[in-house]
C-alpha cells in the first residue's frame, strides 16, 4: 500500500513550527499521518530554531479523526497493528503532551474523534466559530482511543463529556469555548497567527501551559462523579439495551477518575483494541460507508453529469406527505409553491408546514426570526399559473391513478421543459402515471417516508426512460434537504415497501397459527426494531395496510399470505391508532396496551384461513420469532437484488435502516443476513415452506447463493440490472 497522508512542517522566523496534517478529503489520521506527526514533533523538539509548535489541518479542516478506511485491514489483520498504547501513550501523551516546547492546536472545520484527541493533547486550542469539535467514535461501535475518554472530562467536566461521547454530538467553536474545550475563538484568517502568538505566550508564561490529562479542576468530586456514572449507565441501558460499547466507555472514563488518568489511558487502549474487532464495530463501519455509497450509482453518477440548479419547487397536494415534503424543502432554502384544490385544503396544508416549523422553534432548534424568514419561502396556490418557472415538481396526492395521470398532463402543459416531474407515489407504476404525457425522460419517483420532514430516507425511483441527468438532479436535491437518497428501479412497492411487505405478512401467518401478537412485537423490538409488525400496522392505519396488501396480492399472488385478520378488525371499526384501537388499545396519550378482545378476531380469521394453532408456534422461542419474521423479508430483498431493482446490497442495508428502523448496529438487513449465512437461511425457509406453504419458499437467488456458499451481499458475477 502506498503512503496515505502525511504532515508537513514549516518553521517561521518567529521560531514557531507549523505542522499541517494533509490527507484529503478530511485529513483523517492514517497510521502514516500519525507516524509523520511524531516525526515532525521529534524534529521540532530537536531543532534549536524551533521554540514552539502549532498543529493544524490543510484546507480549513483540522482532522476528521482516525482513518475509517483502515478499520477493515486492521480488523482483518492485513496490516500490522501498532502495539496497544503506542499511539495514545507513545505519540499523543509522551511526545505531544509531554513535549518540552509548547504546542497549540489551530482548529478550523472538523476536529472529530482522533482529530480532537490530538488537539486536546496540545497545550491550548484556538478555533474558528464554525469549527465542529466532538468525539463521535461510539457511532462506529468503538470508544475514543487516543486518550479522549480521559482528556475530554478533564477539560469540560464529566457530565458534559459523557453526554458528548454517548450522543456522538459535536459542538461548535463558541460553545466549545464556553465549555473550556477551546481557549479562544477567532476568525479563519486570524487563526494561525493567533495560535502562533499563543504558543509563544505559553513559552514566556504569559499564558498557562496546560497538560489536559493532569487538569483536575473540572472533574466533579468523587461522590458526585459516582452519581453521574450511575445515571449515565441507567440511561444507556434504557436507550441502547443491545449495545455494550457505551457501557465500556463509561467504565473507561470511571477508571481514570478512580485510579488516575494514566490508568485510564491504558484501560482505554485495551478496550479500544477489543471493540475494534467487535461485530458491532464492523456493522457500524459498514453502515458508514454504505450510506456514503448510495449516491454512487454505476452508469449514472460516473458519467460526468453535473446537477442542475434547482431554485423553485412545486408541490402538488398539501396533505400529510405534501406538507412534510414542503417543510423539508423550505428548511433547506428552496422556494416552494404548494398547490391544493380549494381554499380549505390549502389553508390546512400551509398550516401543517407552519406547525412543523413552529415545533422546531418550540424545541429551540429554530429562532423566531428564522421561522418568519422560512415561511416567506412558501407560497400557497390553487392553480398551476405559478408553475411556469419551477425547476421541479413533486406530486403528493392520494394514490389514484386517474388523478395522477390528469395532474401529470397538466404539469406537462404548465411547467417549463427543463422541469423535473417527480411523484411521491409509494405503489403505483411510474409508467402508468406518465402514460398520458410525452415527458417520460423527466418523470421520476421521489418516495418520501412519513413524516417526510423527519425520516432520513429518500427512495429515488427511475424507470427505463428516466434520464441520468434527472436522477443526478434529484440525488443532489435529496442531499441538500439532508436525506440519504437511494436509487432504485420501478416495481410494486419499490425497494423498501416491497422487501418489508413480508414483515407484517409473516406476523399474520404466525398469529393465525397460534403465536401471540404481543410476544411477536416484543421479540422484534428486543431485536432492535423501533416497533414490531403489529404496532406498525396500527400506526400506519388499516386502510393503508389493506390498500398496499391488495397491490401485493395482485402482483405476487403465489407468495402473499392471505389473512382476513386486518379486514375483520377494520369492519368492526378498529383501524389502528387513529381510531383508538387496532391490535392494541390506545389511551389519550397514544400509549398502547394489549387487548384481550383480540382473540375473537384471531379465531375468526383462523377459521376463514382453515388453519389451527400449531403447538410449536404457540410457544415459539424469541430467536425463532425473529427468524420467521425476518427471513421472509431477506428472501424478498434477494428478489429485489436479483431483479436489479436495487443496484447493490449495501443500498438495501441503508434502505432498511433509514426507511424501517432496522438496527444499524446489525449492519442493515443483508449484512445481518450474511452473519447467519446463505446456507442457513435457505434451509430454514425451505423447511418452513414445506410446513406452512409458499409464503416461505426461498427464491432462486437465495438457492443459488446457498448452493455455492456465497454471501447474499456479494455482487453478482455479471450485473443483472434490468434497467
Ligand atoms: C482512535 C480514535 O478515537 C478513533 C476515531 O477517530 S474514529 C473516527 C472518528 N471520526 C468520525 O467518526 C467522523 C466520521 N466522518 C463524518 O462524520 C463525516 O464524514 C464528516 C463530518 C467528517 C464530513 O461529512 P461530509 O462533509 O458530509 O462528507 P462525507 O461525505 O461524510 O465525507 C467525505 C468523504 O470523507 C470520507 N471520510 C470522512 N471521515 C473519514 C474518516 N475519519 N476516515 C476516512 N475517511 C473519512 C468519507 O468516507 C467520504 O468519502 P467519499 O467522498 O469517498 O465518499
Amino acid at each position: 500500500m502506498g503512503s496515505k497522508g502525511r504532515t508537513v512542517m514549516e518553521v517561521g522566523a518567529d521560531g514557531v513550527a507549523l505542522i499541517t496534517i494533509i490527507n484529503p478529503p478530511v485529513n483523517s489520521l492514517s497510521l502514516d499521518v500519525l507516524h509523520s506527526l511524531k516525526e515532525s514533533y521529534d524534529e521540532a523538539l530537536r531543532r534549536n530554531d524551533v521554540k514552539a509548535i502549532v498543529v493544524t489541518g490543510a484546507k480549513g479542516k483540522f482532522s476528521g479523526g482516525f482513518d475509517i478506511t483502515a478499520f477493515g485491514s486492521l480488523q482483518g489483520g492485513k496490516v500490522e497493528q501498532p502495539k496497544p498504547g503506542y499511539i495514545s501513550v507513545e505519540i499523543v501523551t509522551n511526545t505531544l503532551e509531554a513535549a518540552k516546547k509548547p504546542s497549540v492546536a489551530a482548529i478550523d472545520g472538523l476536529a472529530l474523534g482522533g482529530g480532537l484527541e490530538i488537539a486536546m493533547a496540545c497545550h491550548a486550542r484556538i478555533s474558528t466559530p464554525t469549527a465542529q469539535l466532538g468525539l463521535p467514535e461510539l457511532q462506529l461501535g468503538i470508544i475514543p482511543g487516543f486518550g479522549g475518554t480521559q482528556r475530554l472530562p478533564r477539560l469540560v467536566g464529566l457530565a458534559k463529556s459523557l453526554e458528548m461521547m454517548l450522543t456522538s454530538k459535536s459542538v461548535k467553536g463558541q460553545e466549545a469555548c464556553n465549555l473550556g474545550l477551546v481557549d479562544a475563538v477567532v476568525s479563519p484568517n486570524e487563526l494561525i497567527s493567533t495560535a502562533r502568538k499563543w504558543a509563544l505566550d505559553i513559552l514566556d508564561r504569559r499564558k498557562p501551559w496546560v497538560a489536559s490529562l493532569h487538569k483536575n479542576d473540572k472533574i466533579e468530586p468523587l461522590g458526585e462523579a459516582r452519581e453521574i456514572f450511575k445515571f449515565a449507565r441507567a440511561q444507556t441501558r434504557k436507550q441502547a439495551p443491545n449495545l455494550k460499547h457505551p457501557l465500556v466507555c463509561i467504565d473507561v472514563v470511571e477508571e481514570g477518575v478512580v485510579s488516575g488518568p494514566m490508568a485510564g489511558v491504558w484501560k482505554e487502549a485495551e478496550a479500544f483494541q477489543g471493540l475494534l474487532h467487535s461485530d458491532t464495530c464492523k456493522a457500524l463501519v459498514h453502515i458508514f460507508f454504505a450510506q456514503r455509497g448510495t449516491s454512487k450509482v454505476p452508469g449514472i453518477t460516473d458519467k460526468g453529469f453535473m446537477p442542475r440548479k434547482v431554485t423553485k419547487v412545486g408541490v402538488v397536494g398539501g396533505g400529510l406527505m405534501g406538507s412534510g415534503i414542503a417543510t423539508s424543502l423550505v428548511l433547506s432554502n428552496y422556494q416552494v409553491i404548494l398547490k391544493e384544490v380549494n381554499e380549505k385544503f390549502l389553508e390546512a396544508g400551509v398550516g401543517r408546514v407552519k406547525a412543523n416549523l413552529q415545533s422546531r422553534v418550540k424545541k429551540g432548534v429554530m429562532t423566531p426570526e428564522k421561522f418568519e424568514k422560512t415561511m416567506t419561502l412558501l407560497k400557497g396556490v390553487l392553480d398551476y399559473e405559478s408553475f411556469r418557472d419551477v425547476d421541479m415538481v413533486i406530486e403528493a396526492v392520494i394514490e389514484k391513478i386517474s388523478l395522477k395521470q390528469e395532474i401529470f398532463s397538466d404539469l406537462e402543459k404548465y411547467c417549463p421543459p427543463h422541469c423535473i416531474l417527480a411523484t411521491n407515489t409509494s405503489t403505483i407504476d411510474l409508467n402508468l402515471i406518465g402514460e398520458k404525457t410525452r415527458s417520460h425522460k423527466r418523470i421520476i419517483g421521489a418516495h418520501f417516508f412519513s413524516p417526510a420532514h423527519v425520516m432520513p430516507l429518500l427512495e429515488i425511483v427511475r424507470t427505463q426512460h428516466t434520464s441520468p441527468q434527472v436522477i443526478v438532479d434529484l440525488i443532489d436535491v435529496g442531499k441538500k434537504i439532508k436525506k440519504t437518497p437511494v436509487v432504485v428501479g420501478n416495481c410494486t412497492g419499490f425497494a423498501v415497501n416491497r422487501m418489508f411487505f413480508p414483515y407484517t405478512q409473516a406476523g399474520l401467518l404466525l398469529v393465525e397459527r397460534g403465536t401471540n401478537v404481543y410476544q411477536i412485537d416484543k421479540a422484534i423490538t428486543n431485536f432492535g426494531m423501533p416497533m414490531g409488525p403489529f404496532r406498525l400496522v396500527d400506526l400506519v392505519g388499516f386502510g393503508v395496510a389493506i390498500a398496499t396488501g391488495t397491490q401485493f396480492v395482485v402482483n405476487f399472488p403465489e407468495r402473499t399470505y392471505k389473512s382476513m385478520l386486518i379486514p375483520l378488525m377494520q369492519e368492526d371499526k378498529r383501524a389502528g391508532e387513529t381510531t383508538g384501537k387496532g391490535f392494541y388499545l390506545y389511551d389519550d396519550n397514544r400509549k398502547a396496551r394489549p387487548d384481550p378482545e383480540l382473540k375473537k378476531y384471531i379465531e375468526k380469521a383462523r377459521s376463514i384461513s382453515g388453519v389451527t394453532a400449531d403447538p410449536k408456534l404457540v410457544s415459539l422461542p424469541e430467536k425463532n420469532i425473529i427468524e420467521m419474521i425476518f427471513l421472509p423479508v431477506v428472501n424478498e430483498a434477494c428478489r429485489v437484488l436479483d431483479e436489479g431493482i436495487a443496484v447493490k446490497a449495501a443500498d438495501l442495508d441503508i434502505a432498511s435502516v433509514m426507511g424501517m428502523g432496522f438496527p444499524p448496529y446489525r449492519g442493515g438487513l443483508i449484512f445481518w443476513a450474511d452473519s447467519l449465512g446463505s446456507k442457513y437461511i435457505y434451509s430454514r425457509l425451505n423447511e418452513w415452506s414445506e410446513m406452512y406453504g409458499d409464503f416461505f419458499k426461498p427464491c432462486a437467488y437465495l438457492a443459488e447463493r446457498a448452493a455455492k456458499g456465497i454471501p447474499l451481499g456479494t455482487p453478482s458475477a455479471q450485473g443483472k440490472a434490468r434497467l
